[in-house]
């Protein structure tokens, strides 16, 4: 049981019924005290399960919350104690559409929201309606400004204004422009450029309307579900249900709530005004989403944030307010480092979170290394520390304990350093797992080849013999590209002796490929490689139609095409029992295709109207993650992470990395096209300017305070210094921490052994490292027998030489 100290005492005793805004740096309990307070209000007379509801910034952290507070409360609830906004949103308004008679909404998902933006782009230049001299058909075509504008999109929805009416009112305020010197307006340009794209939106907007009536974004979900507790009667209690009214909870407790956008306050203000109490946690200098705008006022002034967006104020009921003091995460290095850099952050309103000390019971002796900085002479040589201080920690060496993986995370910048990351550390046996966003499902070939199967058997667009032998060459055929063109080559010289003589070759082969695929029989066609894999590809093909003609669903098709395959067994075994690359690449392929069936499934669940001819064409489309969530295999790893995939977590070790000149801080323009940032902080009434490059620096910043203070115990900063890369001003914040030359060398059996076999080819004398081989030969270590590898001679004691085996690099010569 926690033993709260003073300051979380305060908080618990603030009143549930009013308006708090609860302030801790990083560790100090925020979480903690939210368990606790959601633990006493469900005792408070007349409150009950859905009084009260934790909004997290994300699904991973509600997933994460959830059991805290049923250990908490002592048993598993019945309806959702924790939701994301979006969550929170959807469930409003499927209750709204229950009350009004009316269809619930669904997800309108970002690749089809991108596709008609495209379309909608594309007949516009056809008719030549742009007007913008900037906007040319390159920049209107591309993806960026399709993000751009999505994200502009966002913005007018976090407001509840239409296309149209901010159409209108950028017009009135042009024309006062140019009656009086001083306005509000606009840079023109800019201005021109929104009203283009505005016009696009609306367009996109009717066709979306027409052709797809009840899906939502999820920025329009928000807005959607703020009308309704506008625009419903809403109650709270527990008589809410039965008297056809919107329930909502009494209090709302909000986590991480630097991280809330204006669409998720104006949600809140619109539950405010229904009766509400809201009470925020969070630091506002540990922010990672203020690229979007900026989130941290509501923690400095939380009322008026809240009257801003439509609650009504209360005068006689002012916010109640709690500092926590005393950080639990961290032992009195990690707190002076992170309060240090904590303390770089241009403060927005509230500061009072930075004076928090560590708590003594966490380590009461002090630990110098609990920082360190470092840096690497290559790319290289920094996975190889990093490697090898992870491995390190795993085999307990170093430290008291050994570390499990999945208490270590190494933080990247971006998500594709995330990515590279981690495919690197698998190749020094370091087991990774990304936790950055989801997996994109297109971007593994198994997924790919599944659903051109998939579309085959569901006789959507069937295979020709070209796909068939690139299949045949696939990751599910496994024919390398020499057995592909010998599989060609037979099948060639089958024509030629037979009846198709005088066509040409092509025909030739893709006629015998079709054949052998469509009606694969009892023998191969060639009695080849080739020849079984064609046949193997057909029946797997033949299996998944049988169970499509017998009223199979997709899934239950794509579950008899992935059985025939053979794959999930071969890949169990290397993920479970291989090491490496191997093994990790077994995991994530394992992991794309659940999430393929994860995708199924959910289309199967929702009872989806879309086709499912869309749906596969959109994941093959799709470079939006899949969810996470529902794909994480259960294994133990290393997490390799962004800040903002961080959020609200801790683990023993922290690795950060990427603080290099021109990457960390990145400094570039972001959304300077379309300046959806500019918008959103005119729209909040101040000046039309675009984040300066302070404020640019700073949100930077926060997102090193947050990466950094995610550690329990350790805390490892790399950068390189090559004639490429060179360590930003960020990384000499650390300089006092700065350590040299780290081990680097693997930590492996096989580094190892390596090391063992240099020092004995130096120096055959060295009897300790040739026991050693010996010793690893006996136990079958691969590299560690003299008959493997590059050679070497080896005299066991008592000097009798091991090998018959004198190699022409044979110290023994
Ligand atoms: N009173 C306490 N006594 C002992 N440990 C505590 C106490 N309060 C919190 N902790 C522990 O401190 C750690 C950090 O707590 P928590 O995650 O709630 O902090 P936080 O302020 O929400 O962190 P962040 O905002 O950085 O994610 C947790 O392991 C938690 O169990």
């Amino acid at each position: 049981m926690t033993h709260f100290d003073p300051s979380q005492m305060r908080v618990l005793a603030l009143d549930p019924e009013r308006h708090a805004r609860i302030l801790g740096a990083p560790g100090t309990g925020k979480t903690e005290v939210l368990v606790e307070t959601f633990r006493r209000v469900l005792h408070l007379p007349g409150w009950d399960e859905l009084d009260v509801l934790a909004l997290a910034p994300n699904r991973l952290v509600a997933s994460q919350l959830r059991p805290l507070l049923e250990r908490s409360v002592g048993r598993a609830f019945g309806g959702t104690p924790v939701r994301t906004a979006t969550s929170f949103a959807f469930a409003l308004l499927n209750r709204a559409a229950a009350i009004e008679g009316k269809t619930a909404p669904r997800l309108l998902t970002g690749t089809v929201q991108d596709e008609t933006i495209a379309a909608v782009v594309d007949g516009r230049l056809a008719a030549g309606e742009f007007s913008t001299a900037e906007l040319v058909p390159e920049i209107v075509q591309s993806p960026t400004y399709r993000a751009e504008l999505r994200e502009l999109w966002r913005v007018l929805d976090d407001f509840g204004l239409t296309p149209q009416q901010l159409m209108t009112e950028l017009k009135e305020v042009q024309q006062v422009s140019r009656r009086e010197a001083h306005t509000r307006a606009p840079d023109v340009e800019l201005a021109n450029r929104w009203l283009e794209t505005l016009s696009i939106i609306a367009s996109v907007a009717d066709r979306l309307a027409v052709e797809r009536p009840t899906e939502l974004s999820s920025s329009a979900l928000l807005r959607e579900a703020t009308a309704a507790l506008h625009g419903i009667a809403v109650a709270q209690g527990a008589g809410a249900k039965d008297s056809g009214r919107l329930r909502i909870p009494k209090l709302i407790l909000v986590d991480d709530a630097q991280e809330l956008g204006e669409g998720e306050l104006a949600l809140l203000a619109g539950c405010v005004r229904a009766g509400s109490a809201v009470w925020v946690f969070g630091d506002p200098d540990l922010a990672t989403g203020t690229f979007q705008g900026e989130r941290t006022r509501v923690l400095a002034r939380l009322n008026a944030e809240l009257e801003r967006r439509g609650a009504f104020a209360s005068p006689a009921q002012p916010e109640q307010c709690g500092v926590l003091s005393t950080v639990y995460r961290h032992n009195s290095e990690l707190r002076g480092f992170v309060g240090e850099l904590a303390a770089r952050v241009g403060a927005v309103g509230a500061g009072e979170q930075r004076n928090a000390i560590a708590a003594e019971s966490v380590s009461p002796d002090s630990d110098p290394d609990a920082v360190q900085f470092v840096v690497a002479s290559s790319p290289a040589e920094q996975i190889g520390i990093i490697a090898h201080r992870l491995r390190a920690r795993k085999l307990g060496l170093g430290r008291d304990e050994p570390v499990s993986w999945a208490e270590m995370a190494v933080i990247c910048r971006t998500r594709g350093e995330a990515g590279r990351v981690a495919r690197t550390l698998a190749s020094h046996q370091v087991p990774t797992g990304v936790a950055a966003g989801g997996v994109i499902l297109r971007e593994h070939q198994i997924v790919r080849e599944l659903i051109r199967l998939l579309q085959h058997a569901l006789d959507i667009s069937p295979l020709d013999p070209h796909e068939v032998l690139q299949l045949a060459g696939g990751v599910i055929g496994g024919l390398d590209p020499v057995a592909v063109r010998r599989l060609r080559g037979s099948l060639l010289l089958l024509g030629r002796q037979g009846v198709h003589a005088s066509e040409g070759n092509e025909p030739l082969v893709e006629g015998f490929v079709a054949e052998a695929f469509t009606h694969p029989g009892e023998h191969p066609i060639v009695d080849s490689a080739g020849g079984r894999v064609l046949r193997k590809l057909g029946r797997t093909a033949a299996a998944g139609v049988r169970v499509r003609e017998s009223g199979g669903t997709a899934r239950e098709v794509l579950w008899a095409l992935w059985e025939k395959t053979g794959l999930a067994e071969r890949w169990q075994d290397d993920a479970l029992e291989g090491r490496g690359v191997r093994s990790e690449e077994a995991h994530k392929s394992l992991d794309a295709v659940m999430g393929l069936f994860f995708a199924l499934q959910r289309h199967e669940e929702q009872d989806s109207e879309r086709p499912i001819q869309l749906l596969l064409k959109e994941l093959l489309d799709s470079a939006i993650p899949e969810d996470s969530l529902a794909q994480r295999a259960e294994r133990e790893a290393i997490t390799v992470t962004t800040p903002q995939g961080a959020i609200g977590r801790e683990f023993q070790i922290v690795v950060v990395i990427g603080t290099q000149d021109g990457s960390w801080p990145n400094l570039r323009a972001r959304g300077s096209l379309l300046g959806a940032a500019t918008l959103e902080r005119w729209l909040r009434g101040e000046e039309a300017v675009a984040p300066s490059r302070k404020e640019t620096i700073h949100d930077e910043l926060r997102l090193l305070v947050h990466s950094c203070s995610r550690t329990r115990g350790e805390l490892l900063v790399c950068a390189i210094a090559d004639e490429n890369h060179h360590p930003s001003a960020f990384f000499r914040f650390g300089e006092r921490c700065l350590v040299t030359e780290l081990p680097s060398a693997r930590l492996t059996l096989r580094g190892a052994t390596a090391q063992l076999r240099r020092g004995v080819t130096a120096d055959p004398g060295d009897e300790s490292s040739l026991r050693s081989l010996v010793a690893l030969a006996a136990e079958g270590v691969p590299g560690a027998a003299p008959t493997t590898g590059m050679g070497y001679c080896l005299r066991a004691p008592p000097h009798h030489c091991m090998t018959s085996w004198p190699t022409p690099n044979c110290v023994c010569r």
